[in-house]
């Protein structure tokens, strides 16, 4: 296996067209909403990445036991699933999932008629969940500590005696990706009701539709990242993405207008341009778009923008605790970061002492890998990236991508 690869200074990016990836987010949806539709329609474009092959192993085994490996929607989506199904089922996933808070879901669920156990650690999987018909109701939910929690609840609420009524408390993050869930709960035939802090699903049943998964959004912040390091001029056309997508990170076409890279859809695609005009600072609040800020970072450092991330507080129950992957691997590259390591990282442009022999660790995080591959174009020396499998959780063609544009990527076995 590929321990780290060696990723080699690049003046200049080909001008090409990326497929990218379909996202994870909507094909894990949609495999949880075709299930419960028992519907007949195979999912169009399903993503490949580890996240969906972890949902669609578990749907279509015939054990009672799942392993989800790192796939924090899988985990979620699955044991809210399972609450429904008649049976006892256990559910684990990697060392890291252990470490993820699991207790909202788990506590909501059993008050609305699940019985569902902790088998290790209290609020942590892996669980033990006895599955039975859910009364439901009226329910409060903190809304502040992941929005999977509120995704997973509401798929299954039409199939609870009562319907559900789920006030959130607290401030809401990760808010379009409930957006986007109760679109798809739309699209096969169930319309709920949103209003201030309280989402209303009624007692219904999905119909079976066909459907197909649209390119990851997330996943074409790196070609931004990519194409705002690259020459004036450049050019990139990424295939795939809808225009009015349902996906929060979309916002990252009207971001990066900012840092130098102007994009516009096209019967080609999406086309990037660097117009090479970038801002003096740069300043955003990630709480609706919590896996873009690993992009920002990297973007806005390497090229000298100094900026403050916030709304980053759920970035520390993520993949890896990233405030902190953040400050360690910037500081390699002699970025002084600041954070408060609860919801902000900062950087007010001081630079140190870059290490001479730089090796970014990755810590089974895929973004990353992803958010610092770009930098080659950045530097005038390689420099390495640990355990580069970690991009497969979302995006499995990301390195061969990055050579098809030209970057020259070398295996260290
Ligand atoms: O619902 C989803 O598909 C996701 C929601 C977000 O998680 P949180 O709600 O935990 O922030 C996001 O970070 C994750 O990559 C995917
Ligand atoms: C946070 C992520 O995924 P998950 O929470 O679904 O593991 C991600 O893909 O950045």
């Amino acid at each position: 296996m590929t321990q780290s690869i060696h990723i080699l200074p690049l003046k200049e990016v080909l001008k090409t067209e990326i497929e990218l990836p379909a996202s994870k987010s909507i094909s894990n949806r949609l495999l949880i909403l075709n299930a419960l539709a028992y519907s007949p329609y195979p999912i169009k474009n399903l993503s490949d990445s580890d996240d969906t092959r972890a949902m669609l192993g578990a749907l279509n085994s015939s054990t009672n036991h799942f392993d989800v490996g790192a796939a924090g929607t899988t985990m979620r989506f699955l044991t809210a699933y399972l609450a429904k199904i008649v049976g006892e089922w256990t559910i684990t996933g990697s060392e890291r999932m252990k470490q993820r808070p699991i207790h909202v879901l788990v506590e909501a669920l059993n008050r609305l008629g699940a019985r569902i156990e902790y088998l290790d650690k209290e609020g942590y999987p892996p669980l033990r969940i006895y599955g039975s018909a859910l009364k439901g109701g009226e329910l409060e939910l903190p809304g502040n500590v992941s929005s999977q929690y509120v995704s997973a609840l509401l798929m299954i609420a039409p199939y609870m005696l009562e319907g559900l009524s789920l006030t959130l408390t607290g401030d809401i993050t990760s808010r379009p990706y409930i957006h986007m869930t109760l679109k798809q709960m739309e699209a096969f035939g169930v319309k709920c009701e949103w209003k201030g802090n309280t989402i209303k699903v009624p007692n219904a049943e999905y119909k079976p539709v066909e459907t197909r998964v649209e390119a990851d959004w997330s996943a074409a912040s790196y070609w931004f990242e990519v194409v705002a390091f690259a020459p004036k001029g450049t050019t990139v056309i990424l295939k795939g993405l809808n225009r009015y997508s349902w996906q929060g990170d979309s916002e990252v076409a009207r971001l990066f207008e900012g840092l130098g890279v102007k994009s516009k859809h096209s019967s080609r695609g999406l086309e990037l341009l660097n117009i090479g005009e970038i801002m003096s600072s740069f300043k955003y609040d990630f709480t609706d778009q919590p896996d873009l800020a690993q992009t920002f970072a990297v973007t806005c450092a390497f090229l000298g923008v100094p900026f403050k991330l916030s709304g980053l507080h759920t970035l520390k129950i993520k993949e890896t605790d990233r405030i902190n992957a953040l400050v360690n691997e910037l500081g390699k590259f002699g970025f002084l970061i600041e954070t408060n390591n609860v919801d902000c990282i900062e950087w007010s442009g001081k630079k140190g002492e870059a290490l001479d022999k730089i090796s970014v660790a990755t810590y089974k995080d895929h973004r990353m890998a992803m958010a610092f591959a770009p930098a080659a174009l950045k530097m005038d020396k390689p420099f390495v990236i640990e355990d580069p499998s970690v991009v497969s959780k979302s995006y499995p063609g990301f390195w061969d991508d990055l050579k098809k544009v030209g970057f020259a990527i070398e295996d260290q076995k």
